[in-house]
C-alpha cells in the first residue's frame, strides 16, 4: 500500500482480510463483509448497467428529452465511467458540484469524513453507508448539471418493469384488498386486527423485491402472497407486529392520527405499502397516511415522486376492472388528503437517522406529529440503527441512539450484515441454518420502539 494518501491504489490490496469488528460502522475495508462485496462487485455492475442502458436507449432518450440531449447524454456517460473508475481504484471522494439545495450539506459531511489518520475519505476506506449513498448522489450529479437531462432517471424503466412483471400477484392481492375495504362496515375489531396483521406481513415480504440486491434483475413474487404468510412465519426473527397494532388500536377513531410511511422500493413493494395504507385510513386506524419518497433516483428501485404517480396512473388504467377500481379509490385518497405524498431531502443524505434532529429539524418535528412511523426496508433500517455491527442482542431501542420522534415500526428483510434486538443464541442458530441469513433477504424482522 502506498504511503502517499493522495495516490490511488487498487482497493483489494489495502483492505484487511477480516470481518467487521463488533460495534463499529460497516465498511468495505473489511474484506469479509458484504460492504466489501458491494463496493468491489455490486456497485460497478450497477454503474455499468446504467451506462449500457443509456447507450442502448440513446434514440428514445433524445426523442423524450430533445435534440440537445444527445451531446449531454455522451457527456453524462463519460462522467459515470469516470465515477466507476474512481470507485474501482479507491480514489478520494471529491466534493459535489452545483447549486442543488443538498450540496452544502453533502460537502460539509464529506469534509468531516476523514479516517482515523486524518486522510481524505475513500471508497473502500470510509463508512459503507456514506460511500454507497455518495455513489447514487454522484450519479444524480451527472444529470443534474445538464440543461436537458435534469429529470432523467436512469432506473425508471427497471422500476416500471418491476411493477408490470408483478401484475399477476397484484391482481390476486387486489381482489382481496378491494373486497376488504369495500365491506368496511361488516368488520368487528378482531377482524380488523387480523386483516391488519395480514397486510402488514404482506408489506414486510414485499421488501424482498429490491432491485439493487439482485443487480437489477427481476425478483419474481409468489402468486398468492396472502397464502404464503403462514409458511414464512419461521423466517421472521423478531415479530413485534402486535405492538404496532396496539399503538394503532388505542388511537382508533381519534382525529388527527397521522401515520408516516417511509417508503422503500417501487413496483410490487409499493403496491403492498398502498394496500396497508388503504386499510389504515379505511378502518380509522389513521386519519392520514403520509408517504415519504426520495427526491432523487436511489438504490436502483426506491420510490421517487414520479414513480408513485406513474404507479397510480398505470393501475387506474388497467384492463382489470378490480385493479383500476382500487387504484381510482387510491387516487380519491390523494384528492381528499387522506393520503399525502412528500419527498424529503433527508432520506438521500448520507446521515444516520439519529442526526436528523440536527440536520433536518423540520422533518424531525413533522415526524413527531405522527402517532406511528413505519420504516420500510434494509437501507432505512441501516440508517435507523446507525449501520453498526452491533452485538445481535443489542436492544433495538438502544441502537436507535436517541432517534425518537414518535413510535417506530421497522419492516425489513435482511440484506446487509447488521442486526439488533435478537435473543441470545438466535443469531448463531440462524447462521447454522443459513450462512447467508443476513444478506439473502430470506429472513425478516418487524421491530417496534415506543416513544
Ligand atoms: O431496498 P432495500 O431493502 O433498502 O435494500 C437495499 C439494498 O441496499 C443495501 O442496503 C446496500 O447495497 C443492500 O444491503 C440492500 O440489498
Ligand atoms: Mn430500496
Amino acid at each position: 500500500m502506498s504511503n502517499d494518501p493522495n495516490e490511488s491504489e487498487m482497493p483489494y490490496d489495502s483492505c484487511e482480510d477480516i470481518g467487521t469488528p463488533l460495534n463499529v460502522q460497516l465498511c468495505a475495508k473489511y474484506k469479509r463483509s458484504f460492504a466489501y462485496i458491494t463496493m468491489k462487485d455490486r456497485l460497478p455492475i450497477i454503474l455499468t448497467q446504467v451506462i449500457d442502458h443509456m447507450s442502448r436507449e440513446k434514440e428514445n432518450i433524445v426523442n423524450e428529452y430533445g435534440k440537445g440531449a444527445l451531446e449531454e447524454l455522451k457527456i453524462a456517460i463519460g462522467k459515470i465511467s469516470k465515477l466507476k473508475n474512481e470507485l474501482q481504484t479507491n480514489k478520494p471522494l471529491i466534493l459535489l458540484e452545483g447549486n442543488a439545495s443538498d450540496v452544502t450539506i453533502w460537502n460539509a459531511f464529506l469534509k468531516q469524513l476523514k479516517d482515523e489518520e486524518g486522510n481524505d475519505p475513500r471508497w473502500f476506506h470510509s463508512a459503507w453507508l456514506a460511500t454507497e449513498c455518495y455513489m447514487y448522489r454522484r450519479l444524480r450529479e451527472a444529470f443534474e448539471l445538464t440543461d436537458t437531462l435534469t429529470s432523467f432517471d436512469p432506473f425508471r424503466s427497471k422500476k416500471q418493469a418491476a411493477l408490470l412483471d408483478s401484475l399477476g400477484t397484484i391482481n390476486v392481492l387486489c381482489t382481496y384488498v378491494k373486497r376488504l375495504v369495500e365491506q368496511q362496515n361488516c368488520h368487528c375489531s378482531t377482524d380488523i386486527k387480523n386483516e391488519f396483521m395480514k397486510l402488514l406481513y404482506v408489506d414486510l415480504w414485499g421488501n424482498r423485491c429490491d432491485l439493487s440486491l439482485s443487480g437489477g434483475e427481476k425478483v419474481l413474487m409468489e402468486e398468492d402472497p396472502l397464502q404464503k404468510i403462514g409458511q414464512l412465519t419461521e423466517y421472521i426473527l423478531i415479530d413485534e407486529a402486535e405492538k404496532v397494532w396496539n399503538t394503532l388500536a388505542v388511537n382508533r377513531e381519534k382525529s388527527d392520527v397521522i401515520v408516516d410511511m417511509v417508503l422503500d422500493n417501487a413496483g410490487y413493494e409499493l403496491y403492498t405499502d398502498l394496500c396497508l395504507a388503504d386499510l389504515l385510513v379505511t378502518f380509522s386506524l389513521a386519519s392520514q397516511v403520509r408517504f415519504r419518497a426520495k427526491v432523487l433516483p436511489w438504490y436502483v428501485s426506491d420510490v421517487c415522486i414520479p414513480d408513485f404517480q406513474w404507479t397510480l396512473q398505470i393501475l387506474s388504467n388497467s384492463e382489470n376492472s378490480e385493479v383500476s377500481a382500487l387504484a381510482n379509490r387510491w387516487l380519491g385518497h390523494m384528492k381528499s388528503g387522506k393520503w399525502v405524498l412528500c419527498a424529503d431531502e433527508f432520506w438521500t443524505l448520507p446521515h444516520v437517522f439519529n442526526q436528523m434532529q440536527n440536520v433536518d429539524p423540520t422533518l424531525y418535528q413533522e415526524l413527531s406529529n405522527a402517532v406511528l412511523m413505519i420504516i420500510k426496508g434494509d437501507l432505512n433500517y441501516r440508517k435507523l440503527t446507525g449501520d453498526i455491527n452491533w452485538e445481535p442482542t443489542k436492544p433495538f431501542s438502544e441502537a436507535l441512539s436517541g432517534f425518537r420522534p414518535t413510535n417506530i415500526a421497522a419492516l425489513r428483510t435482511l440484506k446487509a450484515d447488521t442486526i439488533c434486538g435478537l435473543l441470545a443464541g438466535q443469531a448463531e442458530d440462524t447462521a447454522a441454518k443459513s450462512s447467508e441469513w443476513l444478506i439473502s433477504g430470506q429472513y425478516a424482522v418487524v421491530q417496534y420502539s415506543s416513544l
